[in-house]
């Protein structure tokens, strides 16, 4: 199964609004995006230009210096660390003779690498015959030219040999099915309201953390004999969403959802393909936004995330900051009121973070323990209605329950509930 991995040469351009600071960080990300890929990188191009080149996106001098830098160390293929235009692209694949591939591309490829659901392999499709269509000349002859490799890998790539007719009538095809699976999610999502628990979401930067911090919350609170999610040191390790259902210590449950995570210059067309799983995942009671405390780009990364959130329209849900891998901290970061500070690695922290979750989703309500004999059926059926029934046992002459219920909705039936507390 091991391949020979490709060899790659990565190019970025600098224009005058970026700072060096933005520019070496994206750098150093397509890097670690390259190597998630499978690339091994032999070398990197830099270029200060105050714009793109319309024609060759980097400039003509640079063109040149590429073509002796591919002459001499004769990569697999050349990765730009930005969006090419497809003219732009092709013209480079001209006059460079080799495989040309952009950040959206790389992304794409390791979306198609992961996607297991079937949802996340029809949203990966999406978007890659969204971001090809443009690219395709003639029948797609390019395409074919390229072989296989990266930028060309996973499910759906045959696929990409079709013409533009084709093309676009799989788009369609794939959009509505897209929206029926959507149909039957807000069904479900209508459901789980109904059942009252709570669902708590994990967001954050890719690598981040999420999926270690599932898997420990789930070990601590969960039954540990269930499969855990994977988690690795790869840039988008997860792609489909995962939910399980946890217990607290007082009987509360609630359902936790870990997902694809955030990276800055997330190609827009992605952003649409996604939009309906993140946007799903994103409209939850409790918002934890994992951190990866120790990375030099915390900040950026914050910010990314919560543009993401804004253009999700997901900002005004309660969220936790969780500041994850405090393990590899000397110098605790600066909390405020709505940070919790753990280590997936360790446990650190976790009891604290399950704490405020609890003070969050839990805040106006309170479990009571009634006792309703078996002729009151009636308020056995209100107190299904408006409450989450934690537990309900079958005595000899009554209902023993446990239910939890809004402090507004005990106000309201105070009489009827409190006559069969114990
Ligand atoms: N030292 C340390 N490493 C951690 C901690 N939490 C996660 N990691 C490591 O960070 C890497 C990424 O963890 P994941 O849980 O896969 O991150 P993720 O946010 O799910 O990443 P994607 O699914 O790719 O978006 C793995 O190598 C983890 O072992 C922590 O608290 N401390
Ligand atoms: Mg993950």
């Amino acid at each position: 199964m091991e391949q020979e991995k490709e060899r790659a040469i990565l190019v970025g351009l600098q224009h005058s609004n970026l700072t060096d600071e933005v520019f070496y960080t994206s750098l150093k990300e397509l890097e670690s995006l390259a190597d998630t890929a499978g690339a091994e990188v032999i070398a990197t191009l830099t270029q200060k230009r105050p714009s793109a080149d319309r024609v060759t996106y980097i400039g003509k001098g640079k063109v040149d210096e590429l073509k002796a830098a591919i002459e001499e160390l004769t990569p697999d293929l050349i990765i730009f660390d930005g969006e090419l235009s497809p003219i732009q692209q092709r013209n480079l694949e001209n006059l460079l003779d080799t495989k040309i591939i952009d950040r959206t591309a790389l992304i794409l490829d390791i979306f198609a690498l992961r996607a297991k659901s079937r949802e996340g392999i029809l949203q990966v499709e999406l978007a890659r015959l969204q971001y090809k269509l443009p690219r395709l000349t003639g029948k797609g002859m390019e395409l074919s030219r390229q072989g296989g490799g990266i930028g060309s890998r996973g499910a759906g790539e045959q696929k990409l040999e079709m013409d533009r007719r084709h093309i676009r009538r799989r788009i369609d095809e794939i959009k509505s099915h897209m929206e029926t699976v959507q149909r039957t999610r807000e069904l479900h999502r209508a459901q789980r309201k109904r059942t009252g628990i709570p669902v708590v979401s994990l967001v954050g930067y890719t690598n981040a953390g999420k999926s270690s911090l599932f898997n420990k919350m789930y070990s601590i609170l969960g039954n540990s004999a269930v499969e855990q999610v994977e988690a690795e040191n790869k840039l988008f390790k997860t792609l489909d969403t995962t939910t399980r259902k946890l217990e607290l210590e007082s009987g509360w449950e609630f359902l936790l959802s870990d997902t694809v995570g955030f990276i800055q210059n997330l190609p827009h067309k992605l952003v649409t393909a996604f939009r309906s799983t993140l946007e799903e995942t994103v409209q939850a009671d409790l918002l934890l936004h994992v951190i990866d405390s120790s990375s030099a780009n915390r900040d950026e990364q914050i910010q990314t995330v919560e543009d993401v959130l804004e253009e999700l329209d997901a900002l005004d849900r309660p969220t936790l900051k969780v500041y994850n891998k405090t393990d590899l901290l000397e110098i605790m970061p600066y909390l405020g009121t709505d940070g919790v500070a753990v280590s997936a690695a360790t446990g650190a922290g976790i009891q604290q973070l399950v704490d405020k979750m609890e003070a969050i989703l839990f805040a106006h309500s309170k479990v009571y323990t009634m006792r309703i004999p078996y002729q009151e059926a009636e308020i056995m059926s209100r107190l299904h209605r408006l409450g989450e029934l934690i537990e309900k046992r079958e005595l000899e002459e009554f209902w023993e329950v446990q239910v939890r219920l809004s402090d507004e909705d005990f106000g309201r039936h105070k009489a009827e509930i409190e006559a069969f507390l114990i």
